[in-house]
This record gives C-alpha cells, structure tokens and sequence, in this order.
C-alpha cells in the first residue's frame, strides 16, 4: 500500500498492487462532516506522539514469563492505520514482539463470528471484573463463571469455544483469522511459546477451575495449550493498528479490502474492549482516551477509533496493570490531537492536543 496526493487526487496502491484514485475533495467533505479524522495531518501527529514519550522511563518490563524480560526497554514504534488505508507509523511501527494478550480481542471476534452473539454472552460474559487480568478469585466469586474475554478466565473459555475437530484444524482457525485481520501471514516465535509454556502453571490452574465448574468442556489442558500459542504470535506495531482499524471498519480490513468478520462482531467486540480492553484500570483508559483498546504484558497495544482507523503502539514498560504506559500516553496524545474521543462533542472534540495525558 502506497500513496500519493497529486491535484485534486490522491492516489493509492493497494496491497495487490492496483491502483486507486480517490478525490480530495470528497475527503476533505469526509473530513468535515466527521467521518475521518484530517488524515494529512496524522502523520505529523503520529511523529509528534513518538517524540513526546520517547524518553519517558516509567514502568517496569514484564519478567514473570522470563523470556519477556529480555524485551529492548527503549522500543517505542507508533502507527496509525485509517479505514481508507492510509499507514503513518514513527520509531519501532516494524519490530515484531509477542501478541500476548492482545490476542484475545481478536480471537474472541473470530469465536463470535462462529458462535454468535448470544452463545457467547452466555458463555464468557462481557462485565468488568475489577481484578488482575490472571485472577483466580473473579471467577470464584461468580460461581465459575467467567466474566470477559479479555482477562485469562474468559480468553480461555473463548479458546476452548474455537471450532475444529481436532487441535491442528483449531490452530488453523486462530492463526488464519488473526492473520487475516493483519493481513498478512503471522507466525509463532516459538521461543516465546516455550518460555510461556514452561511457567504458565497459574494459566493451567485458571483453566482447570472452569473446567471444575464446567464451564469449559474440552481438556483444559489442550485449551491452555491453544491460548499460550495465540499469545506467542508476533506482530508489530503496524500490525496492530491494521487489525484495529479492520475492527474500525466494520469487520473489512482496509488494506487486503477482505471482511473478516461481520460488522456486528466488530460492533461487540468493541463493547467488550471498552468495558474490560485494559483490564481493571479500563475505567481511566476510557475516561482519558475515550476510545476501545486492548493491551498485552509485552507491551503493545491497539486501541480502535470506530469508522476511522486503528492506533498501533509498542514500548514494553509496563504500569502495575500489565499496560504499557509509553503507549498509554502516545495513544491518549492521538485521540486528543485527532478528536477521536467517542463520547466527545463538536465542541470538545477541538480540544488542544496540549491537554493529552502527560
Ligand atoms: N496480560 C497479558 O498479556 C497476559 C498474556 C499472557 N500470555 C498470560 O496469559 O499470562
């Protein structure tokens, strides 16, 4: 994907080489009439936004999946995809780092384009639980019931809700749907797969007490298997933002032009995201960025503007969460600067950029 603004045209080449002429003058009525943020001045703002928090030292790196804690503390990579296919990206937008789990929005779309809405309500639940992503006592104290899919209880029974006949054809579905949100052909770095599977015992524990309660009906043992594989999945920066802005648009990723998923899925996932995307802290994250996000242990994390585009950032400091606090900040800069806040209002929304978070 290429672009180019000559005249009144701004010329495109997708990823399958063709070319696309669009009008300017029909973006800039876009523009103005809310649909897209000025995406000519996005990639300003996503250098801007990588400028600004690159020298904050904060946070810590995760270390209690050992292999984590050798992550470069200093990366730092932003990218912003929008839903017409532009990328803007700035620092590290290209190094690759484990999906962690991130993973888990993505494959929860995937098992509710299968399952549909209601079984996976059911199933999984869509309540913030107010704990640490890895707790134990969320589900006992909701009689084994998991509450999101975005903390490990609910992303392991959406995992054992993937369809297949056998653990190859289950892998085949998340490795496929999550490539196809990034379009392009993702991969396992099998390094990060071993370490994880060598000391994710409080995992095993969290799958085994759903499966006490019945809650999850294969082998947990297999289920926790799939879930540390989908979390071992390298991605970058840039392919987070794609995969969110896949999300933004309606379940079609803007840059391979394929649906993915139904625009219904897209539409609950991001309700599933905002209630729970950043865990127990997703009550601040909403409060300052306004927007649906997920954040993994690594340090990435994809936050989704809904009709606009997906913001894409990586930097493995963490806060006492698991959220990358680089990110945090980059992110909440872009959703001021570009007036992204969902709950904001022709008059809020021209808020100063100045204002952002840090
Ligand atoms: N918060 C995370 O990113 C956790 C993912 C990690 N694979 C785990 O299950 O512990």
């Amino acid at each position: 994907m290429g672009q180019d603004a000559r005249g009144g045209r701004l010329v495109r080449w997708t990823g399958s080489g063709d070319r696309v002429e669009l009008d300017v003058g029909d973006i800039a009525q876009q523009v103005s009439t809310g649909r897209l943020p000025d995406w000519r001045a996005v990639d300003g703002l996503v250098r801007a936004a990588h400028e600004r928090y690159r020298t904050v030292e904060d946070g810590e790196v995760a270390d209690y999946i050992p292999i984590l804690a050798e992550a470069d503390p200093t990366a730092f990579g932003v990218a912003v995809v929008g839903v017409y296919g532009g990328v803007h990206e700035a620092g590290d937008a290209g190094q690759p780092f484990s999906i962690q789990s991130i993973s888990k929005a993505f494959v929860f779309a995937l098992v509710c384009q299968e399952l549909g809405h209601d079984a996976v309500l059911e199933r999984v639940g869509v309540n913030n639980t107010g704990l640490p992503f890895d707790s134990v006592i969320a589900i006992e104290l909701h009689d084994g019931h998991p509450q999101n899919p975005m903390v490990n209880a609910g992303a392991l029974a959406t995992t054992a809700l993937v369809p297949g006949t056998h653990e190859a054809e289950r892998w085949a579905f998340i490795i496929d749907g999550l490539s196809r949100f990034a379009g392009r052909r993702l991969e396992v770095d099998e390094v990060v797969y071993e370490s994880e599977t060598a000391t994710n015992q409080r995992n095993r524990a969290i799958a085994r007490l759903l499966q006490s309660y019945g809650r999850i009906e294969r082998e947990s043992r297999h289920v926790v298997d799939l879930y540390t594989r989908q979390c071992s999945v390298l991605v970058t920066a840039r392919d987070l933002a794609t995969m969110g802005a896949t999300l933004a648009d309606g379940g079609t990723n803007p840059l391979t032009g394929e649906q993915v998923v139904s625009a219904e899925v897209a539409r609950d996932t991001l309700a599933a995201l905002a209630a729970s995307g950043l865990y127990e802290r997703s009550g601040e994250w909403l409060f300052e960025i306004g927007l649906p996000g997920k954040s993994g242990v690594s340090g990435g994390i994809v936050t989704i503007a809904p009709g606009k585009g997906g913001i894409g950032t990586y930097s493995p400091r963490l806060d006492s969460a698991g959220n990358s606090i680089r990110g945090q900040r980059a992110t909440a800069y872009l959703s001021r600067s570009l007036g992204l806040n969902i709950f904001a209002s022709d008059v809020t929304r021209r808020e100063a950029p100045e204002g952002a978070n840090g």
